[in-house]
């Protein structure tokens, strides 16, 4: 990579819209079996954990407190040793190197942190020249790589400014600009974003998504939030108790998500529980006293096929629309809605398969007991 050839610009995109050449698809990162054992006693923190990133992607790693996601990300930058398992960054073994070869492929996995890890006593400016001067590179190179990496992440105007000086925002293009001084193929950001007030999160997510498609460097995004994950990561790895719970292209995990804790994470950026009074009144199996509870979960092109139109003129059913929201997951539109099908539970399996005619999903998540209060909405 070299990211001295190319300029960002301000009107860079937020997602990525190439498609990978044949040459892209092939893993930057391999981790095979990895296990983590600290304490015995606690059992394992990561437990045979195996994920592939591919070279130019941006894969979110995402998972609650605890999840392992800190050890994972250390591992894989050399600074834990698994227990057991192998990881392999560019197609070489980084698992038992030590010293000077550690150093050395470390070199090629730069890092963002949450709180951006700046020396106070240097400038924007003396913070990127820092690897370069640990590394050797000579003088005369460093002051002509500085004020372009300065550039790349935008901020040419602030080489002589102090972190104390600077809002957390430009803070982390600092720290953007200094892990990619190096030109390392793998670029990994550890809750990079945390620290940050939403629309600066958006800023620097742009940020990271423009240099990618620039630059093409993998990235690998630890995060505890669906949002990060939603706006810019093409994959996704969803990890729960030190394990696998689900990894994939995000919009296919989301949108359908498997495990309960992917299901939790769409819950927290499309809200669809449902109404206290609702889940009151709702039980697994149908009666004559109930009417089937839908969630249709809409991809693609067939958001816009008029569903409830649908059920209405041909089913007969009065659908009572509890809540609905069209969301974007990589750029796609993914809409959940939730309704009671009132008089449904006789044609529920020819509602089902015209749902899935339209390659809808369709799922009954349980019936509710008729209110006699009126205004179920
Ligand atoms: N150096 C260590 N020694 C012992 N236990 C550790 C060590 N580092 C982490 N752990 C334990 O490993 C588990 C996973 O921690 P880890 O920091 O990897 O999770 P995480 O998903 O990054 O959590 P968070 O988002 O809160 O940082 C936790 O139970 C933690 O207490």
């Amino acid at each position: 990579m070299n990211v001295l050839a190319r300029t960002a610009t301000d009107d860079s995109p937020t997602r990525r819209t190439e498609a990978p050449s044949p040459e892209q698809r092939s893993p930057v990162i391999e981790v095979r079996s990895l296990t983590k054992v600290y304490d015995p006693k606690a059992g394992p923190v990561l437990d045979d954990v195996s994920l592939s990133v591919e070279k130019g992607s941006i894969h979110g790693i995402i998972g609650r407190s605890g999840a392992g996601k800190s050890t994972l990300v250390r591992c894989l930058n050399g600074l834990v040793s698994p227990t057991s398992g192998r990881i392999f960054v560019g197609g070489r073994e980084i698992t038992g190197l030590r010293g000077p070869t550690l150093r050395a492929a470390r070199r090629d996995i730069a890092m963002i942190f949450q709180h951006f890890s700046l020396l106070s006593s240097r400038t924007a400016a003396g913070n990127v020249a820092l690897p370069l001067e640990i590394a050797g590179v000579p003088k005369d190179l460093i002051h002509r790589k500085v004020p372009e990496l300065l550039k790349l992440v935008g901020l040419g105007g602030k080489a002589d400014s102090y972190p104390v000086e600077l809002s957390g925002g430009q803070k982390q293009r600092v720290g953007i600009a200094r892990a990619l001084a190096l030109e390392p193929s793998v670029l990994l950001s550890d809750e990079a974003t945390s620290a940050l007030d939403p629309e600066t999160t958006e800023q620097i997510l742009t940020l990271l998504a423009d240099i990618n498609r620039r630059t093409g460097i993998s990235i690998v995004l630890i995060t505890h939030e669906m949002d990060v994950v939603r706006q810019i990561a093409d994959h996704v790895t969803v990890l729960e108790g030190g394990r696998i719970a689900e990894t994939g292209p995000t919009f296919g995990v989301f949108a359908f998500p498997q495990s309960t804790v992917a299901r939790s994470f769409l819950s927290s950026i499309v809200a669809h529980d449902l109404p206290e009074e609702v889940a009151a009144r709702l039980q697994a199996d149908a009666s004559d006293a109930t009417d089937p509870v839908l969630r249709i979960t809409f991809t693609g092109a067939s958001a816009h096929d008029p569903v409830v139109a649908t059920l209405v003129e041909r089913f007969g059913i009065r659908p009572n629309i509890l809540h609905g929201r069209i969301d974007y997951i990589g750029g796609k539109p993914l809409g959940i809605m939730t309704l009671i099908a009132q008089g449904g539970e006789p044609r529920l399996p020819a509602v089902l398969s015209y749902l899935q005619s339209l390659g809808l999903h369709g799922e009954v998540i349980g019936h509710a007991v008729r209110s006699a209060a009126p205004g179920t909405r």
